[in-house]
């Protein structure tokens, strides 16, 4: 899916919402376990609840590779349920040398050899250029590179500062260099809603992935003060504050109201906003 065709989705859905399927065996409703791959069938329904509300859906593959082969199976299949106008996210934090950023560039994007064809796949930038690279050789596909992260320890690195700036700043102004804002993304904490502005003076035109709202505490209006852009430049992704807001027989419906909570936010945000 390529910039434009993302920014109708958000139009026509009101929204820039991505859930995040963080599934976990042990919080997984008791009537689902029952059922051969409990992991899929709650990715399912949580699916088939929100669909019309979400523009894009973020996999973190931890919840999925925790499962050995088994876990594999049910990332597989929860991305082959996906409706194909969703834009699909694998939050899998890659980056190596270049033949094996390579391989994994396979794993994300090549349906042919490994069965899934995400649209975008998160990226770790510390190993530079070449490690990036590979991911970014596959049309109408998306590296979201790791820039200011919503954890606590994200100061560890990422604030450190010389006379060019901070480190996270560095690795916009260098890394949008390797690729266009059709290729590439950030990943931004909606816990970090101070360096907004700054962001977009460095990524004026990049979508920024913004992890963080919901169970991190994060809050939607001050990622969207200075966050949104031209063509709306924003998925806000919540995973536990969603996929956990019911814990019974009715936990897709509660995911549904806690999705269109934040949809209904976002609508209200866009039109304020002249994108819709
Ligand atoms: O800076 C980051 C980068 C990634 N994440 C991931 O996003 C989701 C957030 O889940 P919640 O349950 O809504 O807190 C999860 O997959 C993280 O690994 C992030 O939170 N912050």
């Amino acid at each position: 899916m390529n910039k434009k065709q993302l920014f109708e989705q958000i139009q026509a859905k009101k929204s820039f919402l991505c859930v995040g399927l963080d599934p976990v065996l042990e919080n997984v409703p008791k009537h689902l376990l029952s059922f051969e791959d409990p992991i899929f069938e709650f990715n399912k329904q949580i699916i088939e609840a929100t669909k019309d509300l979400c523009v894009a859906y973020k996999p973190n593959t931890a919840f999925y590779e925790s499962r050995g082969l088994k876990g594999w199976e049910s990332l597989l299949k929860t991305w082959a349920h996906i409706p194909e106008d969703i834009f699909t996210i694998a939050d899998a934090k890659r980056g190596d040398i270049g033949n094996t950023s390579a391989m994994y560039a396979d794993a994300f994007f090549n349906e042919e050899k490994s069965g899934m064809s995400f649209d975008a796949i998160t990226v770790a930038p510390y190993m530079g250029k070449d490690s990036v690279g590979p991911f970014l050789k596959y049309e109408d596909k998306w590296v979201i590179l790791l820039a200011l992260t919503s954890n606590e320890s994200h100061s560890d690195f990422q604030l450190f500062e010389n006379a060019d700036g901070k480190l996270y700043e560095e690795v916009i102004r260098v890394s949008s260099k390797w690729g266009s804002s059709d290729q590439l993304m950030y990943v931004v904490g909606a816990t970090r809603g101070a360096e907004f502005a700054n962001i977009r003076r460095l990524a004026p035109d990049n979508f920024l992935l913004v992890p963080g709202v919901g169970a991190q505490g994060g809050s939607l209006a001050d990622v969207c003060e200075f966050g949104l852009n031209a063509t709306c430049g924003l998925l806000v992704n919540s995973s536990r504050g969603i996929i956990y807001a019911g814990k019974g027989e009715d936990f897709a419906e509660k995911a549904r109201e806690e999705a269109l909570k934040l949809q209904q936010e976002m609508e209200i945000i866009l039109e304020k906003s002249g994108l819709l």
